[in-house]
């Protein structure tokens, strides 16, 4: 299957989505929350998880969702629910035909509510599942940094079609991996990483109305693994700092840690501004969630990279919301995969 159409409509969904993020992060204030396990959510992340499942049900009424947000503390605090209300009502692309793609807009506050709510698929192994973290990142969003808006198509358990819309990654695919966004304005940034498993990978820039032309993105190739770059989160309770700069010392890397938040690190390492995406668990009872990584594990695939947990099993997005049979996250091109796998493992049995 070719899923021409549904990279289209992802990419067009993610786009508009990340528009309306954009908008909430020049603003001061974010209309932020707090959720039940201390994390924070934004009238952002409701409002482009409401406008991409909108724009899925339109174009693919029977397939499944797990979005990361639902709506029940909206729906006690109206006033929020309002400022959410409207925002995605002037959310549109520029290019009326896009937005008829996109089913058009979404009609009421209520149908707004029912949408972000429609995210509550349990996922599993069987049929169609969009995986969506409509602001993966929250933190670095807040923050002033990076972050992504993230969907992916996984069939029968794998990843079909993944999409990361990175308003702050430069456009240029060649520009030297650095976290920090000196640019305010924002000329020069915001740009759309796409693939589609056997496919190949793509990046184009975010833009604001039809979609501009994509080009193929591959990884650098690393001939010497003491010459990587690596990337890890900014937050050191989401993967543990301390075992990712004692894997990179046993590897011989002398470069320092270019800290990012969200899925902007397997785009960033996808089109070679980085070269290894190290995440080693901090805490042993959390289950990534698939959201998460769904788009970043086939974009950093298509573009000649390997993917897997801290022991090297393939990240099992079969069983349910979360990543519950997988620890951890070693991404890197296919040629150096094993070498930096065989380093993980020695740093963490050493440990034991
Ligand atoms: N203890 C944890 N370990 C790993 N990832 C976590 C942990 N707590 C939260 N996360 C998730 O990590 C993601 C961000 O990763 P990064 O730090 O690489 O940018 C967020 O989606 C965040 O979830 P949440 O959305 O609930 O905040
Ligand atoms: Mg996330
Ligand atoms: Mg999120
Ligand atoms: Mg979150």
């Amino acid at each position: 299957m070719s899923y021409e159409k549904e990279l289209h409509i992802a990419q067009l969904a993610v786009q508009r989505a990340t528009l309306l993020t954009q908008r909430v992060f020049h603003e001061k204030a974010k209309g932020t929350l707090s959720k039940d396990d201390n994390s924070p959510v934004t009238i952002g992340d409701f409002g482009a998880q409401a406008l991409i499942i909108h724009a899925i049900k339109s174009n693919f009424p029977q397939d499944e969702i797990v979005g990361e947000e639902e709506a029940s503390s909206l729906r006690e605090n109206k006033n929020l629910s309002t400022q959410i209300w409207h925002l995605v009502k002037s959310a549109s692309l520029e290019d009326e035909t896009s937005e008829r793609e996109l089913g058009g807009p979404i009609e009421s506050e209520e149908q707004m509510l029912q949408a972000i709510d429609a995210g509550n698929s349990a996922g599993g192994a069987h049929g169609r599942i969009w995986a969506l973290d409509p602001i993966d990142g929250t933190k670095g969003f807040l923050r002033g940094g990076q972050y992504a808006v993230c969907l992916a198509l996984i069939s029968d358990g794998s990843v079909k079609v993944g999409v990361l819309g990175c308003p702050n990654l430069p456009v240029d695919d060649a520009a030297p991996l650095s976290a920090d966004i000196d640019d305010p304005s924002g000329q020069g940034r915001g740009v759309l990483f796409g693939a589609v498993a056997g496919c190949g990978a793509t990046s184009r820039p975010l833009g604001r109305g039809a979609l501009q032309s994509s080009q193929a993105i591959r990884m650098k190739s690393v001939p010497d693994i003491t010459d990587a770059t690596f990337c890890e989160s900014v937050e050191a309770g989401h993967s543990s700092h301390g075992d990712q700069a004692a894997i990179a010392k046993a590897l011989g890397i002398t470069r320092e840690s270019v800290r990012m938040d969200s899925q902007a690190k397997y785009g960033s390492i996808a089109r070679g501004a980085g070269d290894l995406y190290l995440r080693l668990p901090v805490r042993k009872d959390y289950q990534e969630k698939i959201w998460d990584h769904a788009a970043g594990e086939v974009i950093v695939k298509e573009a000649g990279g390997e993917v897997t947990d801290a022991e090297g099993k393939r990240l099992d997005f079969s069983r349910g919301r979360t990543l519950k049979e997988n620890k951890g996250v070693v991404a890197a091109p296919r040629a150096v995969h094993a070498q930096v796998l065989e380093v993980v493992k020695s740093v963490l049995g050493s440990k034991e």
